[in-house]
């Protein structure tokens, strides 16, 4: 630990109080926007109630003095003493009203930092590449910067505010003591130091212990899920692995904790020292008042109020460090926050973006396609071209691995390509304007959304404008099978779907998946991409599918990835992906008389149905 304060240079302090500078303007600024009015009548009850215990120190005397005189007088002078003691208590009447009201707009400012943060963050999430949710940093920094968002902002504020009010307080109570001596002022001046310099150190060995331990909080949590949550709920049971979960959350947990206690522990006997060394020094500037005292150079009654006045001061100077050291604290974490909403978004640069064509009569064209992912580097799709006319009907296919599901990413613009282009009627992808396109698309992946929600809304987010209409619904409910289960279904299209809340009625995975496709099919769009779609169907509920899909896809370009290669005879063409790489294209006729790949993988399946 000594290293490590050594390590922790003065120029670090310097540059950590420009950061920290930096965020503290930013934040207090973005919630002087957010509630002016509030925030404007925060600052002044704030700033009021510091001035209180300083006009404590002189009511103090004041009474010190009546009751002198009600002593040596007696009960005639009761009567001023008295007008004191009301005095006295409306001045704490009046700390109490400030707090009570000061602890009322806090909440009320911490609400509205927290829909303005929440807002900004989950926005930023939503607008980010999906490329980053592939990345085990992102989720890192992404659970720092969504813990306590409320708290963020008025922290900051808060302790802005405590430290300026303790501040007042101070010089409250340093003409207090200059008044009697200066060595009395300059000697409470000099206690702030040291307090200041290890809290501040101290601040800062937190923060990076909490960013180092982000990834092991995050174990720690998805090891509690596994217990606690029913998508895992079977296998725990069925495997017996309760034991061994519980092992590794306690393990994750306990790491972290320990070593919370420990930089704890290390940090404590510096605190000691620095405590133990302000308290020698206030007795011995409690020792110099005495001698004061000795010469004749106060009263009684200024004797008390001024040791009372040094405990005081000694006491918000250790508050007011406290205070620093959490505005150091604060800014780091808020370096995170504004980083995050720093991140390049999907659409950032602002080249003009270019519209789709209402008609798309020219296709799609793909020509020496690559991806690599960046997490791992490695080439997942290769020099991969082909061109599709509006209205195809395309079934991708290959083995496990072969690279579709990231083939439909790119094509949907989820993707970009590392090399090659991929256009719309002969516009780049990437030129285009991504909302109008994704209008213009649809998707439904192998992991499709279940969405805890009513069946309105499951269908209904496919078109969210279209969500009340009632002949929509049911028409893209027809289309997929959900009319076979529709009658199970007590409140209609209004039901709760799923265990989660409310008690809602839960599916089985192919109903949930029936919906799914709805939802597709209630978008209603141009190009439409169907992930393994009926994976979970029955054969029969897939083979009416099927009938269905080249009826509804009619005039709409249709990508569609699936291993059941009995369904590719419909489709137009079938694209065979191997390792990354298109290896033929082409009608299953054309294909079976290739006799290659297909033709072989085709053969496979059919053996098992004989
Ligand atoms: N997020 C990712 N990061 C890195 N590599 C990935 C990622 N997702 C997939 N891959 C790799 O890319 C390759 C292709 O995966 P993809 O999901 O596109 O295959 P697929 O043909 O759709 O497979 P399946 O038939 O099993 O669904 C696989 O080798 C996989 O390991």
């Amino acid at each position: 630990m000594v290293n490590l304060l050594k390590a922790a240079s003065l120029k670090s302090i310097a540059e950590q109080t420009r950061l920290t500078l930096q965020m503290m303007v930013r934040m207090i600024r973005i919630l002087f926007k957010l509630t002016p009015a509030k925030m404007t009548f925060l600052s002044a009850a704030q700033i009021s109630t510091a001035i209180i215990p300083v006009l404590q120190v002189y009511v103090t005397i004041e009474l010190v003095h009546r009751t002198e005189r009600v002593i040596q007088d007696g009960s005639s002078q009761f009567g001023p003493a008295f007008t004191i003691l009301l005095y006295q208590l409306l001045l704490f009447l009046l700390q109490l009203a400030l707090e009570v009201y000061v602890d009322f707009l806090v909440n009320k400012i911490k609400l509205a930092a927290l829909l303005h943060f929440g807002q900004e963050v989950n926005q930023k999430s939503s607008r980010l590449s999906l490329l980053h949710f592939e990345n085990h940093e992102f989720y890192d920094l992404l659970q720092r910067v969504s813990t306590g968002l409320e708290y963020r902002g008025m922290q900051f504020f808060q302790s802005f505010l405590q430290i300026a009010k303790n501040l007042i307080t101070i010089a409250g109570f340093v003409i207090v003591l200059l008044g009697f001596h200066w060595l009395l002022a300059f000697g409470i001046l000099l206690l702030i130091v040291p307090s200041l310099y290890i809290d501040i150190k101290e601040s800062g060995f937190k923060v990076s212990q909490f960013v180092n331990q982000t990834p092991f909080r995050r174990r720690s949590i998805y090891f509690s899920s596994l217990l606690t949550e029913r998508e895992w709920a079977k296998e725990v049971r069925i495997f017996g692995l309760a034991d061994y979960f519980i092992q590794q959350w306690r393990k994750y947990t306990r790491q972290n904790g320990q070593e919370q206690i420990d930089l704890e522990r290390k940090m404590s006997i510096f605190k000691v020292a620095v405590n133990g060394f302000l308290l020698v020094m206030v007795t011995l500037i409690s020792g110099f008042l005495l001698t004061l005292a000795a010469a004749g150079a106060m009263t009684i009654a200024s004797f008390v109020a001024l040791i009372q006045t040094i405990f005081s001061v000694q006491t918000n100077l250790k508050t007011m460090a406290v205070y620093i050291a959490g505005i150091y604290e604060q800014a780091l974490y808020t370096t995170d926050l504004f980083r995050f909403l720093a991140m390049k978004e999907e659409e950032s640069d602002d080249t003009p973006k270019l519209p789709l064509p209402a008609s798309l009569e020219h296709g799609i064209s793909v020509k020496n396609l690559e991806f690599v992912y960046p997490t791992n580097g490695r080439t997942i799709l290769r020099d991969i071209s082909f061109e599709v006319s509006m209205g195809e009907k395309i079934a991708i296919v290959g083995e496990n691995g072969a690279g579709k599901s990231t083939l439909a990413k790119c094509l949907l613009g989820l993707y970009q390509p590392t090399a090659g282009t991929i256009t719309y009627n002969g516009i780049p992808l990437d030129q285009m304007d991504t909302n109008e396109f994704r209008e213009r698309v649809t998707a439904i992946f192998q992991d499709f959304a279940q969405y805890q929600l009513t069946l309105r809304e499951n269908i209904g987010v496919g078109h969210v404008e279209w969500m009340q209409e009632e002949a929509r619904l049911q028409a893209a409910a027809a289309k997929s099978g959900v009319d076979d289960f529709f009658h199970e279904l007590s409140e209609g299209f209004d039901t709760e779907l799923g265990h989660k809340f409310f008690g809602g009625h839960e599916l089985s995975h192919g109903q949930w998946q029936k919906i799914a496709i709805s939802r597709a099919f209630f978008r209603d769009s141009d190009i439409i991409v169907l992930d393994e779609p009926t994976s979970a169907l029955d054969p029969m509920a897939e083979a009416q599918l099927f009938e269905h899909i080249a009826q509804l896809t009619k005039g709409k370009t249709t990508f569609f990835i699936s291993h059941r290669l009995g369904i590719c005879r419909a489709a137009d063409r079938i694209l065979v992906l191997k390792d990354g790489r298109l290896v033929e294209q082409g009608s299953h006729d054309e294909l079976m008389a290739l006799d290659g790949e297909y033709a072989g993988m085709f053969r496979t399946q059919a053996e098992w149905y004989q």
